[in-house]
């Protein structure tokens, strides 16, 4: 761990942008002066809860590659700076799964663990998100399960981990205490809500034993607020049906399901030209939306987010603020075209506070 210290001039500028938002707030040059002498004193310094839970809310508007941000005011910060022990990280995971969950009436949360401290790294979930399922290598190179999670798979098995070798089984967290040995935990079946894929007029659909869990909860970025990192601050708000759809059971590195969906569907796969790609993608993402909407569990679907995020694009220049957007990640992954947000460009301006990726 580099030992660094806070830089004044990002806690600065923080302070300022939380108290422009907060005209009610008062007590500015107070505020900034605590700041320069915490910084002073022990090289860093700490937010109050309302500056913590508007960095987090912030962090998520300058969120360049999300579509999801009209809510950005809505998320649901819990403080959790004072759980410093890789077990409390485990519990506090957890809680933060059934928050989230609700039932299935999803709702979008965040947990932000301690920053580290010079003498003692915080601790850090490995996991990219808190549920992902494994992926075990077969003797002949083939995956069962999902291939993005090959090496963690190994990692846990040779930590003690024992899988039942099927293509959907929820992997534990892995925590990485400051020191010492990483702790696994497995997940309560109560806070793992899943769907199972069917489609609304294809009985055999539900014959391919296709299921998808209910909240994606982003583990492994670090929250940047004011020049303080917190590399522990999982987050989490509903899927859209095209991450599941047509990237996680359709990449071909992934689940790979367009070939045994068109070959079920009776297209012809010896020609791009048929597009059987195309249909089985479609009728993909059509089974996720019905099954999740069947079970009900919030999800969006990609042309409803594309409008929402043009009224937030609009919410935010009528605020008179610049709204970052990454044109390659806004545009979901099935029928760009035929989505509102295909048709501009965006500025991919890099804000703070902000989600970066962890290395
Ligand atoms: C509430 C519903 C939400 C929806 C439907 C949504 C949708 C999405 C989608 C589809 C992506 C692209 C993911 C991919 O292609 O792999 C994305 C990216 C992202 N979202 Fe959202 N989002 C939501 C809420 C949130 C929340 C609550 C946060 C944080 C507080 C957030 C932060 C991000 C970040 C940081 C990325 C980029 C991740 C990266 O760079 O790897 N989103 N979002
Ligand atoms: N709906 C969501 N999807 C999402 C958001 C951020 C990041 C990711 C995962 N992105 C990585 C994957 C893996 C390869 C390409 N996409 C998913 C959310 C996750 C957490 C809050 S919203």
């Amino acid at each position: 761990v580099i030992e660094r210290t806070t830089d004044y001039h990002e806690a600065e500028r923080f302070v300022r942008l939380f108290h422009a938002e907060h005209p009610k707030a008062g007590g500015l040059s107070a505020r900034l002066r605590d700041v320069a002498r915490e910084i002073a004193r022990r090289g860093s310094y700490t937010h109050t809860y309302e500056e913590l839970e508007f960095g987090a809310r912030v962090a998520w508007r300058n969120s360049n590659r999300c579509i999801g941000r009209l809510y950005w005011q809505s998320l649901k910060v819990r403080d959790r700076r004072r759980t410093t022990s890789a077990e409390g990280v485990a519990l506090e995971c957890v809680e933060h799964l059934r928050e989230a969950t609700n039932g299935g009436k999803v709702r979008p949360v965040i947990t932000v663990f301690p920053p580290d401290v010079p003498a003692c790294p915080a601790p850090r979930v490995l996991n990219e998100q808190l549920i992902r399922y494994a992926g075990y290598r077969q003797p002949d190179g083939s995956v069962v399960g999902d291939p993005r999670h090959v090496e963690l798979t190994a990692l846990v098995r040779s930590l003690g981990w024992r899988g039942e070798g099927g293509r959907f089984d929820v992997l534990p967290l892995v925590i990485r205490p400051g020191r010492g040995e990483p702790l696994l935990c497995n997940l309560p079946g109560d806070v793992v809500l899943e769907v199972p894929i069917e489609h609304p007029e294809f009985p055999w659909f539900a014959e391919l034993g296709l299921r998808w869990h209910a909240v994606p909860a982003i583990s492994g970025m670090c929250l940047e607020i004011g020049g303080i990192c917190y590399p522990c601050a999982p987050f989490n708000g509903w899927y859209m049906g095209a991450e599941i759809g047509a990237r996680n059971l359709a990449d071909t590195d992934r689940y790979d399901q367009l070939p045994v969906v068109a070959e079920r569907l009776g297209l012809d796969l010896s020609t791009d030209r048929s597009l059987w790609r195309d249909h089985a993608l479609v009728e993909l993402n059509v089974a996720v939306l019905h099954s999740f909407d069947k079970a009900g569990v919030t999800m969006t679907d990609h042309h409803t987010e594309s409008r929402r995020f043009l009224t937030h694009l609009r919410k935010e220049e009528k605020a008179g603020r610049a709204c970052p957007a990454d044109w390659s990640w806004i545009v979901p992954p099935i029928s760009g075209g035929a989505t509102p947000v295909f048709h501009r460009y965006y500025d991919d301006a890099v804000l703070t506070p902000n989600f970066v990726a962890r290395h």
